[in-house]
């Protein structure tokens, strides 16, 4: 049985993957943080993750920005596995959450999807393909208006595994207004949509010359991402000190 904290666990992955963990009989949430409770969940919540004095195997963590380097300064301080699936964190959070890991094991991705941690791999590949052909790359996500970052860390990471193969002189382009200039070929072209309730949508575009390849991903609900991360949570468990991401979840199920 994996006892887990579930950090941010009013919001509203926090709630769904309540409700999954309620079905599992290998995984219990033992304790919530949330600085706002009303009572209504199972397991008893702390306003801070200091508070929290509940033993655990692991924390999940989708919750804000604001809240991560408390968390991470906890997680290392007792040495517990923290899975970070918040984004929008900062250059500097995300350092501490690089170092942390030596000490800690530290799972983080931004998506917790079986298929956007596929599809850095096959993108990969298409880029060597179609950049080395002279095609332009263009991210486009779209997401719910509650959303408070912009572009998802999502297509931060799509973008990453792109720029990883295709070298330095690539570079991200996040807005174009107000320009009058042709397009750099050396742009990776990523926008951002935000409206009603779209759960997450992520398009990698490759335009060539009278050709366009495109790469999508929709998850038509919350669940992909908190499967995910309950399968993540059972993974991490015990595990040594180290930085993971969900494609090391995918294999060893493989
Ligand atoms: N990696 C992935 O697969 C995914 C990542 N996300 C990311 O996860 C994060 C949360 O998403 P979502 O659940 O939709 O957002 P919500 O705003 O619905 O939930 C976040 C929750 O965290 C709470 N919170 C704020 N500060 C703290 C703190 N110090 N300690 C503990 N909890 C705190 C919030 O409380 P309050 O409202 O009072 O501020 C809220 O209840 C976002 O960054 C989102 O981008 C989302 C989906 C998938
Ligand atoms: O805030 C969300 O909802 C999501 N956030 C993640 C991101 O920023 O990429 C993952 C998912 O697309 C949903």
């Amino acid at each position: 049985m994996t006892r887990v904290i579930m950090h941010g666990c009013n919001g509203h992955m926090g709630q769904v993957i309540t409700k999954l963990a309620e079905e599992d009989t290998d995984v219990e949430i033992v304790a919530g943080v949330d600085p706002f409770d009303d009572g209504h969940n199972s397991y008893p919540v702390f306003s801070s993750i200091e508070k929290c004095d509940v033993d655990a195997d692991v924390v999940i963590d989708f919750s804000s920005a604001k809240a991560e380097d408390a968390l991470i300064d906890y997680c290392t301080a007792s040495k517990l596995p923290v899975i970070v699936c918040t984004t929008g964190l900062s250059e500097a959070q995300l350092t501490k959450i690089r170092e942390a890991s030596e000490k800690v094991a530290v799972l983080k991705s931004a998506n917790m999807s079986l298929g956007i941690n596929t599809l850095f791999k096959l993108l990969q590949d298409a880029a060597r393909v179609f950049c080395d052909a002279g095609f332009d790359v263009e991210l486009v996500e779209k997401h719910h208006n509650k959303k408070l970052d912009a572009p998802s860390g999502t297509a931060l990471a799509l973008a990453d595994s792109i720029k990883e193969v295709l070298g330095s002189d690539y570079f991200y382009k996040f807005d174009r207004s107000g320009e009058r200039a042709q397009r750099n070929p050396k742009e990776i072209g990523i926008s951002a949509v935000r409206g009603g309730t779209i759960v997450g949508e992520h398009e990698v575009i490759f335009a060539g010359e009278d050709e366009v390849i495109e790469f999508k991903h929709t998850a038509y609900s919350k669940s992909v991402f908190a499967k995910g991360s309950i399968e993540a949570a059972k993974f991490l468990a015990g595990k040594p000190a180290g930085y993971y991401d969900m494609r090391d979840v995918i294999a060893a199920k493989q």
